[in-house]
């Protein structure tokens, strides 16, 4: 028996990573130009068996003009400033086009470019209408895929949203004690510690159906009205989330890392009935108190301890998925 009859493809998806697009929307009447910068990754699965087991291209929708799909949507989709929607059209857009992808799954990612805090005429205040500043490298990631196996008139998007790498840190009111003690054990229970970590956080909306767009509409893709509150599309959803994060992160007494992040999901379930469930993967950075008795000085002492070696690695990393009890 040949290899090719012992073994079968189990899963096949292909697409484009990192794609970089950045676009300026022009409100000339409002005198404001309004910009976002993405990094975008589309993956498709579908009828592509024989590009891997018969290497057969006549199946593959290049991951080059992949790239350009998004660079055109980038250009005429109305939704474009709106991560979420974006993802969404361009994931309707290529099932609707190749009628053999059967799925596609889109990631966003939205680097930070933020008004610079000054007016135009250079008096304080207010925001500059054209002048922007990273002002962090935390992003935004909006995930959606979009299925068209119930037919291609049918379409059931999943979406999830959040937020990667926002560095946070607090100086007091983070403890951890009463963990297993045996003969691995080296670290000392502390009742005050530094507590810093690079917060990634995913929220999951429950699935919505979407009529296919029709050829001519396919384009101007529009999200229909009917769906647009209470979703993902609530754009509220991530200003919420993320400042509920920020606030239990800073007034939170933590007892570990894990009970703050308990907190911190439950929070977001509780003020968006759209979200289904939320996942934090927390790490643990550590910052270690130097021993300075070397020159004579104090500085082990937790609520004490003045100076720190940040630890880059190992560091602890706390996971978790929080989700509403089903009935
Ligand atoms: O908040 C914490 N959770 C842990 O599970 C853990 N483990 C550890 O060594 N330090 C900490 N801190």
């Amino acid at each position: 028996m040949s290899s090719s009859d012992e073994f079968v493809l189990s899963a096949a998806r292909y697409g484009k990573d990192k794609v970089r697009v950045f676009r300026i929307v022009r409100d000339p009447a409002a005198g404001v130009h309004h910009v976002v910068e993405y990094n975008v990754k589309v993956l498709l699965e579908g009828d592509i068996e024989t590009s891997y087991t018969q290497a057969d291209n006549s199946v593959v929708v290049a991951t080059d003009s992949m790239k350009n799909i998004v660079y055109y949507l980038a250009k005429i989709s109305p939704h474009i400033l709106v991560p979420e929607r974006f993802a969404l059209h361009l994931g309707t857009h290529i099932v609707s086009k190749y009628a053999h992808i059967h799925k596609a799954f889109v990631t966003v990612e939205q680097l930070r470019w933020s008004r610079i805090p000054i007016n135009a005429d250079g008096s304080d205040g207010g925001e500059h209408p054209h002048s922007f500043i990273r002002d962090g490298e935390e992003k935004r990631v909006v995930k959606v895929e979009v299925d068209a196996t119930k037919g291609k008139g049918k379409l059931v998007a999943k979406a999830s949203a959040g937020i990667v790498d926002l560095l946070v840190l607090k100086t007091t009111e983070s403890a951890f004690t009463n963990f297993i003690r045996d003969k691995y054990t080296t670290l000392v229970e502390v009742d005050d510690r530094i507590l810093s970590t690079a917060i990634d956080l995913e929220y999951t909306f429950s699935p919505i159906e979407i009529a296919s767009p029709t050829d001519e509409a396919k384009e101007e893709f529009v999200v229909p009205t009917d769906i647009s509150t209470g979703t993902l599309f609530d754009t509220s959803v991530p200003t919420r989330a993320r400042a509920s994060t920020l606030r239990i992160f800073a007034t939170d007494n933590s007892a570990s890392v894990q009970a703050t992040l308990h907190r911190m999901a439950s929070a977001i379930l509780a003020d968006n009935a759209a979200v289904t469930s939320v996942s934090y993967a927390l790490p643990n950075k550590h910052y270690i108190p130097v021993d300075m008795r070397y020159i004579g000085l104090e500085n082990l002492k937790p609520s004490e301890a003045e100076v720190f070696t940040p630890v880059a690695a190992p560091s602890g990393l706390i996971t978790a998925t929080v989700s509403r009890k089903t009935a």
